[in-house]
């Protein structure tokens, strides 16, 4: 079995490390400590203040400072030509407007609280980093800390930044055993392990791909509601079980299941995009009003699970011309596009139509 982790910790490794240990406090709302030249700044999720959990942290008086993307500050209506902007709240509780699923949130811009504009503290773009990182909410509550305070984790802006560029996964092979499908009876699964991450991601190998040039190869990110669920709001499962179909029908092909729920915002914000939809918003427009991008994923994780499957050259199963551009720009040769749609129901139309119109996705568009 090849095992490509390598031997010793570099520095790089450890930084992503420290990342990721922040990224775990933030999680369970525990607020970090962001350092820049001599300055320290305590950062908490918005998502955790308006819970108002470890508020008691925030030094009295300290001027508290909400950090938006300009996706979010777009969707509150909010001027700004920058990537982020900064706002001043009189209270920790109006950290609300940073969620539009939240009621100080989900107003007309003229509804929200009043906020007084404030500069970009240096630390922002990091916060922001750590916030997507841990899937939370975009946004941040940001103090300057006059003293330091002991027992939270404290991490510099410039190692905040290098460890979460996307691209460079270190993943390990781990288990590889016989797992017998419905449709695919001659099929194994192969895990690996993001070492920094701690996320497993899965190789379906139907039939005898390896043994193929350019094998047919499905990306695909998973999806609680659509393949384990059933449900009706996307095309994943059909997706799923027609990408394992047509590979044992060809003979072979490899499903990569990447850990990337919801276009990589995760399980939470995915159900959040969903409600806004219900209120009228397309697929793309709810992640924005999140304060997202339309599409957060790292096919460089895919890239490297083909990389150490040996397996150069490729068939791709989808119609995401991004997976495409993606992968061969992380050296992957596609050497065909195969189209991968199937019919729409009452309650996934309008989103595999936003997907043809503004995503750029290939689909047969239906009347
Ligand atoms: N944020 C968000 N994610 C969604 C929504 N609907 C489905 N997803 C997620 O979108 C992803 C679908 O991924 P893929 O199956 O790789 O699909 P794709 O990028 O559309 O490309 P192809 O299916 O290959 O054409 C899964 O992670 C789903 O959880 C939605 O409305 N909002
Ligand atoms: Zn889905």
């Amino acid at each position: 079995m090849t095992d490509t982790a390598r031997p010793d910790l570099s520095a790089s490794l450890a930084d992503r490390l420290t990342v990721e240990r922040a990224v775990s406090d933030l999680r369970r709302s525990t607020p970090v400590i962001i350092t820049e030249n001599a300055q320290a700044w305590l950062v908490l999720p918005t998502e955790a203040a308006t819970a108002g959990a470890m508020i008691e942290l925030l030094p009295d008086g300290a001027p508290l400072t909400l950090v938006l993307t300009a996706n979010r500050a777009e969707a509150l209506g909010l001027m700004g030509d920058d990537a982020l902007i900064a706002r001043r709240l009189r209270s920790p509780y109006e950290a609300g407007l940073a969620d539009p699923t939240h009621p100080a949130g989900s107003g007309a811009p003229g509804a929200m609280p009043l906020t007084i504009e404030a500069p970009l503290p240096a630390i922002a773009d990091a916060a922001i980093r750590l916030m997507k990182a841990a899937q939370l909410l975009p946004a941040a509550l940001i103090v300057p800390l006059p003293a330091p305070i002991s027992g939270l984790m404290s991490l510099p802006r410039s190692l905040v930044l290098e460890a979460t560029l996307q691209g460079d996964p270190r993943l390990r092979r781990l288990s590889d055993a016989r797992v017998p499908l419905t449709g695919a009876e001659k099929t194994r699964i192969v895990s690996f392990r993001d070492q920094v991450t701690g996320i497993d991601h899965l190789a379906l190998l139907i039939g005898e791909p390896l043994g193929q040039d350019a094998p047919l190869v499905r990306l695909h990110s998973s999806c609680i509601t659509g393949d384990l669920l059933g449900s009706l709001r996307c095309d994943c499962g059909e997706q799923l079980r027609g990408a394992i179909t047509a590979m044992n029908d060809a003979g072979g092909g490899i499903l990569l299941y990447l850990q990337q729920e919801g276009r990589g915002i995760g399980i939470v914000n995915k159900l959040r995009a969903y409600a806004l939809q219900d209120d009228g918003l397309d697929t793309v427009d709810a992640n924005t009003a999140l304060g997202f991008e339309n599409d957060e994923r790292d096919f460089a994780i895919a890239a490297e699970m083909l990389r150490q499957l040996d397996v150069p050259a490729i068939r791709l199963l989808t119609n995401n011309p991004r997976k495409v551009g993606h992968l061969a720009g992380f050296g992957v040769e596609v050497r065909e596009r195969v189209q991968h749609a199937f019919p729409g129901n009452p309650h996934n139309r309008n989103y595999l139509a936003a997907k043809a119109r503004k995503a750029g996705h290939l689909l047969p568009v239906e009347e």
